[in-house]
């Protein structure tokens, strides 16, 4: 699956833009701030009807207008699909596909599937257990969507046990076969909740840590281990022993919403020792593995995005991921970054079909 070309009005500093792309790999290169992520985002904005930057949709209209309309033509499955969207300042937005508008814009998640690797990714190498979890959902429920529904209601029984939780202590009393009726539901949606991810993180492991070691040429060895208090433990028993504590501190203390991922480098968490390059080789082997997930899953190969992806990674680093990213296993790529030089000298040792894009101030020039 691939975008054969994109038309965008008005979307950030993109004023008016039409641009075929290779089937293979496209780059954009210019000065900071030319509109190089923009043009990235445009992309992912026809995948996921959003922005990967701004969740509040005026801000991608461009400042001095009131509209911005997106178009892609796409070859997937041999089949022609044209999505377009448009958003009026104050209006809804509009979302298509081949002229018909979507009633609800789920429908279309996962139509066109796409991955992207930015640098604020490495938030889920520094920042709290959260990134990681929502990492593992935002995977597991691109292709199990009675996980989301599972996860939603285990949310929302957490939600009530704080509630009561707090409530015994403002009012003065303890009642514990109404606390039951939300541990009995913890328990069953964390039971399944703890399954998938057990699952999705057994997988993962392996590819991930090829990626890792291809892209390292065997420099350094990685380790992902899942942590939950699901492992060694029955979860009943270890909500009914909390409790106490639970009473104490007015809130859940064990349960999946604890979960994380220890991400270490040799014996050692990569959060305390890894170096900017490892911490960045770690992030785009970890969504290379996941780009290997939603492929086997969505059948399709997905639209790679790699923003920013020389920064803080040495010429050996790159070449191998650019050369695995060309390969068989991949599909249409997109590379941003600021030196035409340091990419050139890269891609043309591949044998790939790929375009140069020149961009300056919101326009794009075709440079082959
Ligand atoms: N709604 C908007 N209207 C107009 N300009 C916008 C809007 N949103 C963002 N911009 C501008 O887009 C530019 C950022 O573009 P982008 O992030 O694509 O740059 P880039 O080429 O990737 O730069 P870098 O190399 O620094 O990463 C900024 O100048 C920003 O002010």
């Amino acid at each position: 699956m691939y975008i054969e070309e994109v038309s965008i009005v008005n979307f950030k500093n993109i004023k008016e833009n039409k641009v075929r792309f290779s089937p293979r790999l496209n780059c954009f290169i210019g000065n900071n701030g030319a509109g190089k992520t923009n043009m990235l985002d445009a992309v992912y904005y026809l995948s996921f009807c959003k922005s990967f930057f701004n969740s509040i949709d005026s801000l991608n209209i461009n400042h001095a207008e009131n509209y911005f309309m997106l178009q892609g033509n796409y070859i997937r499955r041999d089949s022609n699909e044209i999505i377009s969207c448009g958003l009026q300042k104050g209006q809804k937005k509009q979302f298509k596909r081949n002229s018909k508008v979507y009633k609800k814009l789920a429908e279309h998640i996962g139509l066109l599937p796409l991955v992207m690797i930015t640098p604020s990714d490495v938030n889920l190498i520094l920042g709290g257990s959260d990134e990681r979890r929502k990492f593992m959902d935002g995977v597991i429920s691109q292709y199990n969507q009675n996980y989301l529904d599972d996860l939603l209601k285990y949310n929302r029984a957490l939600q009530q046990r704080n509630n009561l939780l707090k409530q015994f202590v403002s009012d003065k009393y303890f009642d514990a076969e109404l606390l039951g009726i939300w541990d009995s539901q913890l328990v069953e949606y964390g039971t399944r909740i703890h399954e998938e991810r057990k699952k999705f993180v057994e997988k993962l492991i392996p590819v991930f840590q090829e990626y890792y070691t291809f892209i390292s040429q065997g420099n350094e060895e990685v380790g992902l281990i899942h942590q939950s208090d699901f492992y060694d433990n029955n979860f009943e028993e270890l909500l009914r022993e909390s409790t106490p504590k639970d009473r104490m501190v007015q809130h859940t203390t064990v349960g999946i919403h604890k979960d994380d991922l220890e991400l270490k480098i040799g014996d050692y968490p990569i959060k305390k020792l890894g170096s900017q390059g490892q911490n960045k080789t770690y992030l785009v082997a970890l969504k290379l593995a996941q780009f290997n997930f939603i492929k086997q899953i969505s059948e399709l190969n997905p639209i790679l995005l790699l923003d920013d992806i020389f920064d803080k990674l040495d010429q050996n680093r790159v070449e191998q991921i650019v050369k695995v990213v060309t390969g068989d296993q991949f599909g249409q790529i997109f590379i941003t970054d600021t030196n035409r030089e340091h990419l050139d000298g890269i891609i043309r040792k591949m044998e790939t079909d790929f375009r140069i894009f020149y961009v300056e101030s919101g326009t794009v020039k075709d440079l082959k």
